[in-house]
This record gives C-alpha cells, structure tokens and sequence, in this order.
C-alpha cells in the first residue's frame, strides 16, 4: 500500500487573492519532502489543498497509487491546535481516533487496537499515559500523543504542518526518528517546516515555495543560496493588491517536481465551486492507479 500525490496547476485563493500559484510537482511514491519558504509563502495552505482541507481554485491534485489498496487514504495533523479542550479526553480515546477509519467514530477499542495503541505511544515515548487527560499534558507530550494517533492510522501518505513548532530538541528528535520510520516503511510523507538545517539533515527532498513555486527536487539542489534569496525576495513583492502571476520557476535538472509554464490570469475570475472529490481507475501510464482527484 503506497501512494504518490501529482499536484497540475494548484492555484489556491482566499477571497479572490491567490495563495499559491500554478504549483505542478510530483511527491513520488515513498518520498520524504519539506515544504519550505517564508512567513505567508502558502505553504499550509498548499498542504491543507492536499489534505482536503482547502477548495482549489484551478488545477487538479490525484493520488496514484501502486496497489490495489484504498491508496487515498491519508493521515493530516494540522499546527497544533487540534485538541477540543472543552471535552475531558483520556489519551487512549484521541490514539484511538486514529482507527476511525476502520472502526467508525462510535467503533469498540477492541484488545488488538489496545494492543496498537500501547504500541504506539510506547513508539512515542509515552507508554502508560493511556489513562492521562489530554488536557493535562505539556504541548511536547500532546505532539507525541497526535504522532501516535498518526501511527495508529497507519495511512500511506503522512501530511505534517510544522510538527515540531514549540518542541524541545528531545521531543523533536523522537519525533524526527518516527518519521524516520515512516519513511523506511515507504510511506510517503510531506512535511511543513521552517528549521532549513532539520532539512538538510532529514529531508531527501524539498518544495521552495513563494506563493509559486521556487524549486522542488533534491534538497541538496534546492536549498542554494540563489533559490532561498529568490523566495525571500518574492516575500517581499507580495501585496495583497497585486494578484497576478508573474515570474517563472528557476527550472531543476533532475527533479522530482516538474517545472510549468506560468499563464498570465487575473485569479478574480476563478472563483472555487468547492472541492471535487473524484474517484478514478486511470491508469498515469506507469504502472500506477489514480485512485482520488481533487478538482475546483
Ligand atoms: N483563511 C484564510 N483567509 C484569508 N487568507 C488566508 C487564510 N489563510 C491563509 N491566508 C493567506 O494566505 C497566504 C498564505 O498563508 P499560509 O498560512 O498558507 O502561509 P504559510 O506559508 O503556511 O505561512 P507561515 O509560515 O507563516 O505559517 C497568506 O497571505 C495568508 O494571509
């Protein structure tokens, strides 16, 4: 059960004024990659457009996958945030979650979810917190009890919006080593991050974004100096007034995102209907199913 995700012209807005911009790019199958770029650049946005969080404006995202499995299936943990701290939560019940998908929202912990769990926060650092209130927990510990939610899971693509934001260097470190695992597993997986040396550490491959996209390919290739000044300077062109498209991507050699042209549109005249939903046996040629499209 592995998935890629092939973005083609990802254009998002929010009120008429675009977010992001004509982004086309692959995330192969078992690729490990960090969305960087600047404060605004859309780099949440993009990754909730992946997630289903987020209308597209124009452009398709579709979800390839090598197996007859339900290869869509996708994990997100958003910025930290996602605790409703009005309901008295134990541990065990927001790990549980995890197996929604399976179990339903109203489904048994049966002994061998039990079973998962206690694996999975013991993967996490926590084992024997099942019992604890979430609420109760330091913002490290809630962190390790979302990423073994995650485990739980157990989804083929792994989405992560600035997962170590407010962690210590111990906590981001375990962390760091689970997805670590996820990656040995195959699973594809696509972080939100800021920390460029964490990426250059950690992460084969890399999305620069600034609005549009910067590069994407080996990290390695990405992160020179020439292409971050060229995101920081974009950083700086943008005015909420100024809502149209305007310099093309610095092309990669050997990259696992393809560059695209740019098209000179006034984003005023896509409006999103919503997001589409479409499920789909075509086959893109290599082998591979696309099993989701996510149309405006
Ligand atoms: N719900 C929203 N409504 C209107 N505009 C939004 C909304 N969410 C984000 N934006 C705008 O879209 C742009 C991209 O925001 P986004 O949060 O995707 O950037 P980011 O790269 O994740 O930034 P950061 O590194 O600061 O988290 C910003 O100009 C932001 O103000």
């Amino acid at each position: 059960m592995s998935c890629g995700i092939e973005l083609e012209d990802v254009t998002l807005a929010y009120r008429g004024h675009p977010a992001v911009h004509h982004v086309s790019g692959r995330f192969d199958t078992g690729s490990l990659t960090a969305i960087i770029g600047p404060n605004g650049a859309g780099k949440s946005t993009l990754l909730g457009a992946m997630a289903g969080t987020r209308k597209l404006t124009q452009g398709s995202i579709r979800f390839v996958s090598t197996s007859d499995g339900p290869g869509e299936d996708l994990a997100y943990l958003a910025q930290l945030s996602g605790i409703n701290h009005d309901f008295p939560l134990r541990v065990l019940e927001v790990v549980a979650m995890g197996a929604w998908n399976r179990i339903g929202s109203f489904g048994e912990v049966t002994a061998e979810l039990e079973i998962q769990i206690d694996a999975a926060l013991t993967q996490v650092g926590l084992q024997g917190f099942e019992d604890r209130l979430v609420d109760e927990l330091s913002v490290g510990q809630l962190q390790r009890v979302l990423f073994a939610r995650l485990i739980v899971q157990d989804a083929p693509m792994i989405l992560l919006d600035e997962p170590f934001n407010a962690l210590d260097a111990q906590t981001t470190q375990d962390l760091l080593g689970v997805i670590n695992h996820w990656h040995r597993d195959g699973r594809t997986v696509i972080a939100v991050l800021h920390d460029l040396q964490m990426v250059r550490d950690f992460f084969p491959n890399t999305l620069l974004l600034a609005r549009e996209l910067i590069a994407w390919g080996p990290t390695r290739e990405v992160l020179v100096p020439a292409l971050l000044q060229r995101a920081q300077g974009s950083r700086l062109a943008w005015q909420e007034a100024a809502p149209w498209c305007r310099e093309p991507q610095i092309p990669l050699d050997a990259v696992s995102g393809s560059t695209h042209d740019h098209h000179q549109h006034d984003h005023h005249s896509h409006h999103s209907h919503g997001a589409q939903l479409v499920e789909s046996g075509e086959g893109n040629g290599d082998g591979q199913r696309v099993t989701k499209v996510i149309a405006p």
